[in-house]
C-alpha cells in the first residue's frame, strides 16, 4: 500500500528550526532606485535574527515588504509552509500572526498597563466591550504572564502614559505577544533607551527566543546590543545580503568592515 502525502498548509507542522519566513530574489525600486536588489533570506521557527546595515541599505523596505505595507516589483515571499504574503493586503498579514513593532511606541496614555494588555488581546472589539467584558481565565493568566515577561507586573494600575521611554517599549512588546504572533518584527527597539533599559531589552529579547520560542526579527543600529543579543545576523547593504553570520564573523568580515563600519 502507498502512503499518501497530505499537502501542508499553512502554518501547520512549522516546526522550531523549521523555514518560518522565505524571501527570495525581492527587488523594489522607488523612482528608478533599487531600495531592494535581488534580497534573498530565511528566518527559522523559534529564531532571533538580527539585521543591521548603514542608513537607506534596505532595512525598512523590506520589513514594509514583509508584512504588506509595500509590494515589491519582483521576488517571491512565503510565510509557513505556502503561504503567499504577496498576495495579501497589510491587516491580512497581520491577522495570520506577522506582528510588527516600530520605533516609536504607540500605546494607549490614558489607559493602565494592565488595560493596555487587554485591549490588544480583544484589538477586534471597541475599547468599551473589552473593558467591561469578562476575562476568561486562560485570558487573565496570559496577560499576567505577559505583563510579568516584560517586566511590568508591579505597575499594572499605572497609566502607560506615564511609564519611562523604555517601560513603554517593553509594553508594546507586550501588547503583540498578547496576540499570539507567529512572528515578531521588531524596528530598533533600544533607541532612545538608557543602559539599564538596554541591557533589560536585550534580556527580553533573548527570553522570548530561548525561553517561549517565539520568531524574532529585529532591525537595530546598536553593534553592541546586537552582540547582546545576537545568534544569527544579517548585513544588509544597498538593498541585499552583503553578509550572514554570527556576530564574531561579521566583526571580522572585510567586506562588513568597509561598507558599514566604514573602515
Ligand atoms: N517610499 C519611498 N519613496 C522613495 N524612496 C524610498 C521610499 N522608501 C525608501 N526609499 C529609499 O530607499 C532606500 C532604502 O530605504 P530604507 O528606509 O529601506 O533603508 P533603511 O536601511 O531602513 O535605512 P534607515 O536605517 O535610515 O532607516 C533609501 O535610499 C530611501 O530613501
Amino acid at each position: 500500500m502507498q502512503l499518501r502525502r497530505e499537502p501542508q498548509h499553512g502554518l501547520e507542522n512549522v516546526k522550531l528550526g523549521d523555514t518560518l519566513l522565505y524571501v527570495n530574489n525581492i527587488s523594489k525600486s522607488f523612482d528608478g532606485f533599487k531600495a531592494l536588489n535581488n534580497l534573498s533570506l530565511t528566518v527559522n521557527a523559534g529564531e532571533l535574527r538580527c539585521i543591521i546595515g548603514a542608513n537607506g541599505a534596505g532595512k525598512s523596505t523590506m520589513m514594509d515588504v514583509i508584512t504588506g505595507k509595500t509590494k515589491p516589483d519582483e521576488g517571491t515571499v512565503i510565510f509557513g509552509n505556502d503561504i503567499d504574503l504577496l498576495k495579501m493586503d497589510e491587516p491580512a498579514i497581520a491577522k495570520i500572526g506577522i506582528g510588527r513593532k516600530f520605533q516609536k511606541p504607540t500605546v494607549f496614555p490614558n489607559h493602565t498597563v494592565w488595560e493596555n494588555l487587554e485591549l490588544a488581546m480583544e484589538a477586534d472589539k471597541g475599547v468599551f466591550a473589552t473593558l467591561f467584558a469578562k476575562m476568561s481565565g486562560a485570558q487573565k493568566d496570559k496577560l499576567e504572564q505577559t505583563i510579568e515577561l516584560i517586566g511590568l507586573k508591579e505597575q499594572p494600575n499605572y497609566p502607560a502614559g506615564a511609564l519611562s521611554h523604555g517601560q513603554k517599549q517593553w509594553l508594546e512588546i507586550g501588547m503583540l505577544l498578547m496576540q499570539n504572533p507567529k512572528l515578531l518584527l521588531v524596528d530598533e527597539p533600544v533607541a532612545g533607551m538608557t543602559p539599564q533599559e538596554i541591557d533589560k531589552t536585550a534580556a527580553l529579547l533573548n527570553s522570548l527566543a530561548d525561553e517561549h520560542h517565539h520568531s524574532v526579527v529585529v532591525v537595530e543600529h546598536d553593534m553592541e546590543f546586537v552582540r547582546s543579543i545576537a545568534r544569527k545576523v544579517t548585513v544588509l547593504h544597498e538593498g541585499s545580503v552583503l553578509a550572514e553570520n554570527n556576530m564574531d564573523a561579521i566583526q571580522a568580515n572585510e567586506d562588513v568592515r568597509r561598507v558599514y563600519l566604514g573602515e
